[in-house]
């Protein structure tokens, strides 16, 4: 078959049916056509009939691994080509750039640093029209009929087109992100990129040159200039998540950014002058830690010009059936699932409930049921169930939450896993023996000087 010459489309190369399923949905959101793969064998076959715009890769499959690709690709002038791997080690990473990748994602990726990855990459290609990029992720629907919903509907449109600087403070899972999402896309500045960092998933040492870029040198590992979140923002928004989490050294880094517009790269000579917005967001009392001096006043100021407050769930239960319906109709489509529905009398018991986790849970709740519940009804039964399930087999909630930190690629997670767990029991069991520690360590089965120990470093660790 005669081979077309366009360069069209995305293909992704990875054994894991999960990372392949993510990353394609992502570009796709993005305006992007993307075809996938699980070997190279099928690559090597489709590559017969067609030639990619952009290939990403894994390095480690079963059969021929990535980078024999990336030789395979370089031979026939097709590229680039992004590598991505579980594995950081300077060796694999090295071997990746010499093969002549463009970039190298460590997985777990975040989607957005992954997307501003392609479209770098795409920039680069000649015939970049054979793709559709759009420059941003469209925002998703934020939901709500509530007076508190509307009132923040009418904030974002109130502030959207200004250029001030906004907070949005809630409780985790109430939808910031999609807050800030709104209100770039509301602005003039929409069309150019939102790029999103969790300032609390990435380890501080990290943190400055993921903002700034670097220079190639800068640091060991450091083999070529990455730009950073404020180059990457340029013209658009910086969503910075978690903000009340930064360090106080990058806090005073972030202020003089903010106050002078410009800022040099980590090792870098050259100033560079960005017009970004910053829409900060924090779970935290931002003025309770300005006060026990572990935020920058200043900073605070600069970020909290005006501010967005969401309400938590429970405070807001008449959007509950709305949300509910829509996760339910989304998990059951994005599932291939048969179509479901909620009873009435299952929907009033879900408005019912408390969500800790807010939106985020009731969205894992309706995902739940999409799957278990066995009916084209949903009915207040089926919600037992999923309790049931939660309650009887923790390990549940406890993917979920693994889930979630892994997607966000946060640091340390199985120290704070233990770290939780040993916390849960120990304060079940002195609840449940009156606070008297030999007994709470006998229910619990481990030596009374172990649960000391615990008990000392679990009340260290939540005060620092
Ligand atoms: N009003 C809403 N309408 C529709 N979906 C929503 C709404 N609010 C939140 N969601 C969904 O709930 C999930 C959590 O929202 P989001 O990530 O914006 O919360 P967050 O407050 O930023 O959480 P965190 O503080 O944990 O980062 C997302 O999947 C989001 O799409």
């Amino acid at each position: 078959m005669a081979k077309s010459n366009d360069r069209s489309g995305i293909w992704i190369v990875d054994d894991d049916r999960g990372v392949r399923f993510v990353l394609a949905e992502a570009l796709r959101d993005a305006g992007l056509e993307v075809r996938e793969f699980e070997d190279t064998a099928s690559v090597r076959k489709a590559l017969q009939e067609a030639t990619p715009a952009l290939v990403i890769t894994d390095v480690r499959m079963p059969g021929e691994g990535g980078l024999a690709l990336l030789d395979e690709l370089r031979a026939q002038g097709i590229e680039p080509v992004i590598v991505m791997s579980a594995y950081t080690d300077v060796a694999t990473t090295a071997a990746a750039y010499r093969a002549g990748a463009v970039d190298y994602l460590a997985k777990p990726f975040d989607l957005d640093q992954a997307l501003a990855s392609v479209q770098r990459a795409l920039a680069e290609v000649p015939h970049a029209d054979a793709v559709s990029v759009a420059p941003t992720v469209p925002a998703h629907a934020l939901l709500g009929e509530s007076g508190p919903m509307r009132e923040v509907f009418r904030l974002i449109g109130r502030v959207a087109a200004s250029d001030l600087n906004v907070l949005i403070t809630g409780e985790t899972g109430t939808g910031k992100e999609l807050v800030a999402r709104a209100l770039h896309e509301e602005s003039a500045r929409r069309g150019k990129p939102f790029v999103a960092l969790n300032t609390a998933a990435i380890p501080s040492e990290l943190l400055e040159s993921e903002l700034f870029g670097h220079e190639a040198g800068a640091f060991t590992g450091a083999t070529r200039r990455v730009a950073g979140r404020f180059e990457q923002a340029e013209g658009g928004t910086l969503f910075l998540d978690e903000i009340g989490d930064m360090p106080l050294i990058l806090q005073t880094r972030l202020l003089r950014v903010l106050a002078g517009g410009e800022f040099y790269r980590v090792g870098g000579r050259e100033l560079i002058r960005c017009n970004v917005r910053i829409v900060a967001a924090t779970h935290q009392d931002l003025d309770a830690r300005v006060a026990a001096g572990q935020f920058r006043a200043d900073l605070k100021h600069r970020l909290d010009v005006v501010r967005i407050e969401l309400p938590p769930l429970r405070q807001r239960r008449s959007d509950i059936a709305l949300l509910a319906q829509h996760f339910l109709a989304t998990a059951v489509q994005e599932l291939r699932l048969p179509p479901k529905r909620f009873s009435k009398a299952a929907l009033k018991a879900i408005a019912q409930r408390d969500f800790p986790g807010n939106v985020r849970e009731l969205e894992n709740l309706c995902r739940r049921l999409a799957v278990i519940a066995a009916g084209t009804e949903i009915l207040p039964a089926d919600l037992g169930k999923s309790t049931d399930a939660q309650r009887g087999d923790w390990t549940d909630a406890l993917r979920d939450w693994a889930d979630r930190a892994l997607e966000r690629g946060e640091a340390d997670i199985h120290t704070r896993a233990r770290e939780s767990l040993d916390r849960v029991l120990m304060e079940a069991a002195l609840a449940a023996n009156e606070g008297h520690r030999q007994h709470a360590a006998a229910a619990l089965g481990v030596g009374r000087n172990t649960l000391t120990r615990k008990l000392g470093a679990s009340r260290t660790r939540r005060k620092s």
